[in-house]
């Protein structure tokens, strides 16, 4: 498991071991393991040139040590102090005693470095960039060296991952002691790049995180798996109320991930039987209302419906798991889903989030984690939000509480038509295995994110084939691939 932790707990964390270690002990940390990245990045760091772009706080102050490191090390290193009576003073000694120079101009230092460290503001950050360090840090992107980001990427919000205004686009962020929510949420996350975590001896147990992401093994545990004593009703039949006349494929498509996430039987209900029938012979199919459709040990609801909203109290009103999505989000009776006993699982993309919460999508997007637990909050569910970055946050009971997941697999080939489809049926399927919503959410979201990648090998995908890529993901999951 990754997992990330909100700048007040680091502060705590940060206070306590800071009171058990000789002053200056934990920069020395992070600034040692920045300069390792930048070595490497460099590869040769003698005769390299680097800039340090340095504000007013103890980012800055890392910046400083670090480069002080790599001027030892022969590295021409050039400091832009963005400003000079508000500097990290025992740094910048350090940093002028090793070699280091001041820049009388940040442009002039900018146009031929090799490496640019980006220690303008960290995790006390507020707000985007200020004006004062936009024409550095334009300078530093239009130039050609590798822009390394200290903590965070500066103008990144550490708990949240907005950016309000301009943030600093790194190569690579080194980021100190835990992950931070913002390098894992976009905006954030993309203006991140690859993150690398420097060890400072802070020590945080799981239950202070705010949220966390699944890795490979996490997957390989929560996976449902047959035994000798199953029968396709103990590994959980799925029904799927989806599709219409008008949008048969759906139906197509949420069959197909069911299908494939691991329960006994797929059961459809609804007017598209004929198309699923034709492409999926295993399917169960009738067409009468969902409450006469049999055993069904976790319901989907809502893709490609349009405006039918009649099998909906039957799906709403039973006793098991159920997930809504697509239509099905727009169609709900609000206080139908809040009154549920069972799990339930709300599945927007965020134009179907904005539409539930009453706000602008741009709004959404720009503050995921704020958007998806205000929506578990309201829904009592647990809901997961899909897009560039998917995130699962719990509602009642299992997951409650402000541990929210994150997805670390997909591709931005995911944003086509119907590939929202195959993850709703497939997380159906894992509800009906028997996970729990916010497991069932994020597994499926990792399965479907790597079904992805593996079909993509980067060009385009199409929905069927994610479907047909879960067998792949499901496998290198389990061999720990
Ligand atoms: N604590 C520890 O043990 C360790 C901490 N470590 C390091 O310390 C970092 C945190 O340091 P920090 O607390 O000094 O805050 P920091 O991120 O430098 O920013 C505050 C300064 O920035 C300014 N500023 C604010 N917003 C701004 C904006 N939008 N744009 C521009 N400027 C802005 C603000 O100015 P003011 O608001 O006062 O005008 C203030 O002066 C942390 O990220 C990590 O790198 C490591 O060494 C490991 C050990
Ligand atoms: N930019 C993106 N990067 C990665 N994944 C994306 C991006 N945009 C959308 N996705 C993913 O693609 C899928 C699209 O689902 P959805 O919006 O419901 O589409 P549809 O309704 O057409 O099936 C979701 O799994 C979502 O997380
Ligand atoms: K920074």
């Amino acid at each position: 498991m990754r997992t990330a932790y909100s700048v007040d707990t680091v502060r705590t964390a940060e206070r306590a071991l800071m009171a058990r270690l000789p002053e200056g002990a934990l920069m020395q940390r992070a600034a040692a393991g920045l300069a390792v990245v930048c070595a490497e990045l460099l590869g040769k760091v003698y005769g390299a040139r680097v800039v340090l772009l340095v504000g007013s706080g103890d980012n800055g102050g890392d910046a400083l040590y670090a480069g002080a490191r790599l001027a030892r090390r022969g590295a021409g290193v050039t400091a832009v102090l963005l400003d000079s009576e508000r500097v990290h003073r025992v740094g910048l000694a350090a940093f002028l005693s090793a070699g280091g120079r001041v820049a009388e101009s940040g442009e002039r230092a900018l146009a031929g470095a090799d490496l640019v460290v980006d220690g303008i503001v960290g995790i006390g950050g507020r707000g985007g960039l200020r004006a004062a360090a936009l024409p550095v840090v334009r300078a530093a992107l239009e130039s050609r060296a590798v822009v390394v980001s200290v903590d965070l990427p500066s103008g990144v919000d550490a708990d949240t991952g907005q950016v309000a205004g301009e943030a600093v686009r790194a190569d690579v962020t080194v980021t100190f002691g835990v992950y931070k929510p913002g390098l894992l949420v976009d905006p954030g996350r993309e203006y991140a790049g690859a993150v690398r975590l420097v060890d400072i001896g802070l020590e945080l147990g799981r239950g202070e995180g705010d949220l966390e992401a699944l890795q490979h093994g996490d997957v390989a545990r929560l996976l449902p798996e047959p035994t000798g004593e199953s029968d396709k009703y103990r590994r959980g039949v799925v029904g799927i109320v989806a599709g219409s006349a008008r949008y048969p494929g759906a139906a197509v498509l949420a069959v197909a991930g069911a299908l494939r996430g691991g329960a006994g039987a797929v059961r459809y209900v609804g007017p598209a039987a004929g198309a699923v029938v034709s492409r999926f012979p295993e399917t169960l199919v009738s067409e009468g209302a969902p409450g006469k459709a049999g055993r069904v040990q976790a319901w989907v609801a809502g893709p490609g419906l349009g405006d039918d909203a009649s099998g909906l109290a039957d799906v709403l009103g039973a006793e098991v798991p159920v997930l809504i999505d697509a239509d099905g989000l727009r169609l709900a009776d609000p206080e139908a889903v809040r009154g549920r006993a069972a799990p339930t699982l709300l599945t927007p993309h965020a134009g179907e989030a904005a539409a539930l919460l009453g706000v602008a999508r741009e709004e959404v997007e720009a503050e995921r984690l704020a958007a998806v637990r205000e929506l578990a909050d309201r829904f009592s569910a647990t809901v997961l939000l899909k897009g560039s970055t998917t995130l699962v946050a719990g509602g009642r009971g299992e997951g409650a509480g402000r541990l929210a997941r994150v997805n670390s697999t997909g591709t931005a080939w995911l944003a086509t038509a119907g590939s929202g489809d195959v993850l709703s049926g497939l997380c159906g399927s894992l509800l009906a295995a028997g996970l729990g919503a916010l497991d069932a959410g994020s597994v499926g979201a990792y399965l479907h994110g790597l079904a992805a990648r593996r079909v993509s090998g980067g060009a385009p995908v199409v929905a069927q084939d994610v479907a047909g890529g879960i067998a792949g993901a499901w496998g290198d999951v389990r061999h720990g691939l």
